[in-house]
């Protein structure tokens, strides 16, 4: 479906993602993993069309999209949310989620401004997706709420709803647990795991690995940006390239003690099953 082929960027003197080859799975949930620095947001914006890679190539159904511009990108099937939430708070859930479809929609500023016909038709067609974008994630009650009126959580699945509504096959989630509480943890991992069930292919960063071991099919990890392991999260929890990784010193502490207590909850679940 998403293939790449010895992608590679260059900033400067400094190599932050190097030959990385693989394949994202159709269908299925697919983390990200690696220490800080790792190189994880940079594959993510490789994939994404964000950033052009100064070597290899990515492959989209069939197609090499490693040059192409970013909405072309995105009308092909490729959406992604981003780290820091970049929702407009001063406008409805639903005004963004409208916002989200334009980025596919062909109306330019003309036709809006003149009220076309064709701008007629993009409109009634960007609310409808806006709308179905929201039930999605579960915001059709809060569609008129203005978003920086919204719970954390909430807003988080305003940025979910606001890359969907471009209708993607893939949806790249950028750290979508960052700042919020267990609880709203729990349910933001249930709504990514009901996308999937949807047949939406899945791709996520995360820091936090309690979430990761639960919501991932497969887990890929990268390390001073080339991919070390990857695998099912007992296969990587268990390999000891990324456990040398993490625990090498060169993790941020609280990711390092997460691991640490993941890595011992899969073991004692093995040896529970083998015993
Ligand atoms: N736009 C850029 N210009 C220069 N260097 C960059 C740029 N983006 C990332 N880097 C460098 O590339 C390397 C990988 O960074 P990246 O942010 O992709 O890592 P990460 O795994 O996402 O880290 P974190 O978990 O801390 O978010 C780092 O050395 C970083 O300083």
């Amino acid at each position: 479906m998403l293939a790449y082929e010895d992608v590679g960027i260059r900033f400067g003197g400094n190599q932050a993602v190097q030959g990385v080859t693989g394949s994202i799975t159709p269908g299925i949930i697919t983390a990200i993993i690696g220490p800080n620095g790792a190189g994880k947001s940079t594959f993510f914006n490789l994939l994404s069309g964000f950033y052009k890679p100064t070597s290899g190539r990515i492959i989209f159904e069939g197609q090499d999209i490693t040059r192409l511009p970013t909405h072309e990108v995105v009308a092909l099937g490729i959406a992604r949310t981003f780290q820091t939430t970049t929702i407009y708070k001063e406008l409805s859930a639903l005004e963004n989620a409208v916002l989200g479809h334009r980025v596919r929609t062909k109306s330019g500023l003309w036709d809006a401004l003149l009220g076309t016909g064709r701008e007629r038709r993009e409109g009634k067609a960007s609310l409808d997706a806006a709308y179905t974008a929201l039930k999605r994630v579960g915001l059709e009650q809060q569609a008129h709420v203005l978003a920086g009126n919204l719970t954390q959580e909430a807003q988080k699945r305003v940025s979910i709803a606001l890359a969907l509504a471009t209708n993607p096959k893939i949806l790249l989630l950028d750290e979508p647990a960052a700042g919020i509480n267990p609880e709203e943890t729990v349910n933001l991992t249930r709504t990514i795991r009901e996308l999937a069930a949807g047949g939406l292919t899945v791709v996520l960063i995360e820091h936090k690995m309690s979430m990761i071991m639960t919501l991932a099919d497969h887990i890929m990890v990268l390390h001073h940006g080339q991919k070390i392991a990857e695998g099912s999260p007992a296969q990587v929890s268990r390999d000891p390239a990324v456990i040398e990784a993490y625990l090498g010193g060169h993790a941020a502490p609280h990711v390092r003690e997460e691991l640490k207590a993941d890595l011992e909850q899969e073991a004692a679940r093995l040896g529970s099953q083998h015993a």
